[in-house]
């Protein structure tokens, strides 16, 4: 296999166990060179131990780990990477612009200060304490951090918690301007929105185990639900009676239904009440895939216990 086709990161067969608890259970996963691999699962379900096994911070009970194609231990691959945890635990004292300094003074070929500070939003934060910025601001520092060696492989664990709406937009414009210069990154998120709109493949974990690896478009694809909305005055109770309807809220006038089969639905709707506006009807997005597949696999688990 030549380098460059190599994966960055791979999980081959990876167990790790923390007592009677196994928190990982022979999970296989790669991060391809350029691309952005979004972890999803609920609280629990083995993401940061996958990061924590990739980053050497603990070893697999089996299985194999690689960074790079080498042990995630050794010095060559840890320089060759950049990470944002979910707790960071700094020097408080230290100010923004001694921090960054300090972190690139670690790598090979680290960015320049200002070009750091620009793609993580914090200019005007370089003189101050970290202890005394507030906790959205500590994350983009914390992203800075992790940025500032130039890494080929990110790490980024919840990025975006605690922050508004605008450093959240401007800190994923970073993330695709780092993917753009070929770095890859894998990325553990709740926000769904956000593999939706960073993710090239998105890898589902329930429980320590992979339960769906693919495209953003194939996973919502395994889920053939739409969602309708339409303004009406069809009383909500009767709705739910229909057996073609998955799901209905009334949002006021607006009515928000979700359905497998649209297309009788929205004949039924249209027969009920000829007084129906504002048709709209779209596939269902990541949220009701997730929600789906970790329902099956909740489902399907619960089944296999009784039968046992
Ligand atoms: N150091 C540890 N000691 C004991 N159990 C642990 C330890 N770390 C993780 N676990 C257990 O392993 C399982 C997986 O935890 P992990 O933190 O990897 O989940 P996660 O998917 O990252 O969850 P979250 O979304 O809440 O961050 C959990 O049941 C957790 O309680």
């Amino acid at each position: 296999m030549d380098l460059a086709s190599r994966p960055v990161a791979r999980l081959a067969g990876a167990t790790r166990r923390y007592g009677q608890q196994t928190a990982l259970d022979a999970v296989d996963l790669v991060v391809q060179r350029g691309e952005l691999l979004a972890l999803l699962g609920p609280n629990g379900a083995g993401k940061t131990t996958a990061i924590g096994l990739l980053l050497g911070l603990a070893r697999a009970d089996a299985g194999t780990v690689e960074l790079f194609g080498m042990d995630p231990q050794r010095i060559e691959a840890r320089r060759r990477i950049g990470v944002m945890l979910q707790s960071a635990e700094l020097p408080p004292t230290l100010r923004v612009g001694e921090l960054l300094r300090l972190t690139a003074s670690y790598y090979p070929v680290p960015r320049r200060l200002e070009e750091t500070a620009a793609m993580a939003g914090i200019g005007d934060l370089l003189k101050r304490p970290y202890a005394k910025l507030s906790g959205g601001q500590q994350r983009r520092v914390q992203f800075a951090l992790a940025v500032c060696g130039r890494p080929e492989l990110l790490f980024l664990d919840e990025p975006t918690v605690g922050m508004d709406i605008e450093a959240r937009q401007k800190l994923w414009a970073a993330i695709r301007q780092l993917i753009a210069e070929g770095c890859s990154v894998l990325l553990t998120t709740h926000y769904l929105e956000e593999a939706e709109a960073l993710a090239d493949r998105v890898c589902v974990m329930t429980r320590g185990r992979v339960i769906h690896e693919g495209t953003v478009e194939a996973l919502r694809a395994r889920v053939a639900l739409r969602r309708i909305r339409c303004a009406s005055t069809l009383p909500i109770d009767a709705l739910r009676a229909w057996p073609e309807i998955t799901d209905v809220q009334r949002d006021n006038e607006r009515l928000h239904i979700t359905a497998a089969d649209a297309e009788a639905v929205v004949r039924r709707l249209l027969a009920a009440d000829p007084d129906l506006r504002e048709l709209e009807v779209q596939r269902a997005g990541l949220a009701e895939a997730f929600t789906e597949l970790t329902r099956d696999d909740a489902e399907t688990s619960a089944n296999q216990r009784e039968a046992a």
